[in-house]
């Protein structure tokens, strides 16, 4: 295998203390533009998501990660639900997924009836009402940047906004345990890949790095660790829904040699836009990858299935 390493790069960086004007915003809307439609990543700070609402659900989520395995079981994911809502174990990574779709009373639309499902909540104290925080938080944040993108891409400020108000984006906490033993090295903790959402918002562990995003150059570059300070990856969908404009960011994790003996979290808001919207080339998009229209419900669903062997039918 070739080296991990990475190097620190010149990652673009959005803060958004600076919007004040409507100069300001387009100044923002261009550099979202740029980081999209290069590396398809972006580093963000000057958001409002309160740093206790973050500490907690790390706290929570690490708690429960570490819990007795037995415990853990009872709220493995099912796998006949499309949003793996639960706990999914693979090597050196656990992942708990949630979604707020049914927790606020919502009603799926029928053709989506195998969303309509429960959270697998573990009973810890205060677990679930983290993610409920955290989930509301940083769905603030993701407003601002969608505002941000839909002005990028010569849209009404709220086009984006609009299309992901009924709650469907999946929080997943990821848990990497400690290597039992030395590798003597680097190790890899999740191999590289693009997001096959729209968007995701990830906040890592502010003890340990490891997040390495490649850039249109090539290279990999470490992504710092900044506390308060959140990535943004584009996904997937999001590439095609511009016609390949912006790009699905390739990322991964390493643990560094001094890391490797450590665990390591990291909270991922995977924005998804609501199941039945419909996802064609935007307007402004480029001209490239004729995909067809899918719908947002339909296309989540047939990832799961490949992603995660995940199958209502
Ligand atoms: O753990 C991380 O920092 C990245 C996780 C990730 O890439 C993912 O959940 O898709
Ligand atoms: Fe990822």
């Amino acid at each position: 295998m070739p080296p991990l390493t990475g190097h620190g790069g010149d990652l673009p960086l959005l803060d958004l203390r600076a919007l004040g004007t409507a100069a300001d915003r387009t100044t923002a809307a261009k550099l979202v533009d740029e980081a999209f439609a290069t590396g398809g990543f972006l580093r963000v700070v000057g958001h409002a998501v309160p740093q206790a609402a973050i500490d907690r659900i790390a706290e929570r989520s690490r708690t429960f990660f570490t819990s007795d395995p037995a415990g853990k079981d009872t709220v493995q994911a099912d796998m006949s639900d499309p949003l793996t809502r639960g706990l999914i174990r693979r090597e050196h990574h656990e992942q708990f997924f949630s979604s707020m779709l049914t927790e606020d009373g919502r009603t799926v639309p029928p053709e989506y009836r195998d969303f309509d499902r429960s959270n697998r909540w573990p009973r810890l104290a205060g677990f679930r009402q983290s993610f409920a925080d955290y989930y509301r938080e940083v769905d603030v944040l993701a407003t601002t940047l969608m505002r941000l993108m839909a002005t990028a891409l010569e849209l009404p400020e709220n086009w984006f906004v609009e299309r992901f108000d009924q709650g469907f984006t999946p929080l997943v906490a990821n848990y990497y345990p400690p290597f039992p033993e030395d590798g003597g090295g680097e190790r890899l903790r999740h191999p590289a890949h693009r997001d096959w959402g729209a968007m995701t918002l990830l906040y890592q562990d502010d003890r340990h790095g490891g997040l390495q995003v490649r850039t249109a150059e090539g290279a990999w570059v470490d992504v710092p660790v900044a506390p308060g300070s959140f990535i943004v990856n584009l996904g997937m969908l999001m590439e095609r829904w511009t016609g390949r404009r912006w790009v699905a960011a390739l990322h991964r994790v390493v643990a560094l040699p001094e890391d490797s003996r450590s665990d390591r979290i990291s909270l991922a808001f995977f924005c998804q836009p609501n199941l039945d919207v419909l996802v064609d080339r935007v307007p402004s998009g480029a001209g490239d990858a004729a995909s067809d229209p899918v719908t947002s419900g339909d296309y989540y669903r047939k990832l799961a299935q490949v992603v995660y062997g995940a199958n209502a039918a």
